[in-house]
């Protein structure tokens, strides 16, 4: 049974005339990465915010590892590992620099406890590079690396794949993954793209216009979800045309509106075969076919649209 690391319950929180987060319930674990996904504005990173004692809360319990943080405030911190905003490096310094000055400010560091983060986020071979030279991905890391120096039992991370290429967002997922499945520490991960979430997390929370929605194992959310339709999206130069001579039931097919491209649905045992006779029917037709492309989990991407009020103000689809 893992335990619970991060509890929030009733959290309210009033920025300027507006309540921006209503009665927040949340509780993550131990060794689990948490997702907690929302549209742009939706109130996580006032959530977090809160949570790594960055901003007060105005109503509401929150407790880290079994403190809480209106009682004992120092107590809850020193589990908590985060980064809100951009972290703070030291661009003219190498990342073992950053490292052991930040470690000066924490107590207990030791120099084996900076070797094993950087082992951890797999900087070994720049670590004596400075800062300057490090891309996004590697600055990110770098930042993982400060903030788990302590060894929280809570690493908090706002956005943390913004602006990240998919091979940093892979890199970075792995670490996270790491840390939680092997070290056993809780990671929250916040994010506004389901896409990233699902590869990412073993749970996942909700949240849209600032009250909690609910939270949910992928499993769940897949089981949810249609997958034994496949779908596939076919940019063609004539897709009326095309909408002509595909044959397949009117609810299979339609014209993605945005796009333009013809988007098919298509039961799995048979889509290899129907895609095939598809393509054929297409050339048969005299319609050409640029791409096809197999959209993976479209059924999951509507159960969050969905969940969060449809495609106004909802999550946003990577
Ligand atoms: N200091 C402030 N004063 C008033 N309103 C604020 C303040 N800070 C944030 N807000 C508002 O609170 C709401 C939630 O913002 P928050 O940054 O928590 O959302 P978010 O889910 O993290 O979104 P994003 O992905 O855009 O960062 C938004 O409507 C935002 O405009």
């Amino acid at each position: 049974m893992s335990d619970t690391i991060l509890k929030i319950k009733g959290l309210n929180k009033t920025l300027g005339k507006k309540q921006i987060l209503h009665s927040i319930d949340m509780e993550c674990y131990s060794g689990e990465v948490y997702g907690f996904l929302g549209p742009n504005g939706a109130g996580k990173t006032t959530t977090i915010k809160i949570a790594v004692g960055l901003l007060q809360l105005d109503e509401g319990e929150i407790s880290i590892n079994g403190k809480d943080i209106k009682k004992d405030f120092e107590g809850a911190m020193a589990n908590v590992g985060g980064i809100v905003e951009n972290p703070e490096m030291y661009k003219y310094l190498s990342g073992l620099e950053n490292l052991r000055q930040y470690a000066r400010m924490r107590e207990g560091v030791t120099e084996k406890r900076i070797k094993e983060v950087v082992e951890l986020v797999r900087l070994s071979n720049r670590i004596n590079d400075k800062v300057s030279k490090y891309s996004l991905g590697m600055r990110q890391r770098l930042g993982v690396a400060q903030a788990i120096l302590h060894r929280p039992k809570l690493l908090i991370l706002d956005e943390p794949t913004n602006g990240l290429d998919p091979q940093g967002i892979k890199e970075l997922r792995d670490i996270l993954k790491e840390l939680a499945h092997k070290e056993g520490t809780c990671v929250v991960v916040s994010s506004h793209l389901m896409s990233e979430m699902e590869m990412m997390c073993d749970r996942v929370g909700i949240i849209a216009n600032g009250k909690m929605i609910g939270s949910y194992t992928m499993a769940e959310l897949i089981s949810q979800s249609d997958s034994s339709i496949a779908e596939y999206v076919l940019e063609v130069d004539d897709p009326q045309k095309a909408m002509g001579l595909i044959k397949l039931a009117d609810e299979g097919k339609r014209i993605d509106k945005e796009t333009g491209a013809v988007v098919l649905s298509i039961p799995v045992e048979i889509e290899k075969k129907k895609i095939a006779s598809v393509n054929k029917t297409l050339i048969e037709g005299g319609v050409s076919l640029y791409t096809v492309h197999r959209r993976e989990n479209k059924k999951l991407e509507d159960v969050f649209i969905e969940l969060t009020g449809g495609k106004e103000g909802g999550v946003q689809i990577g």
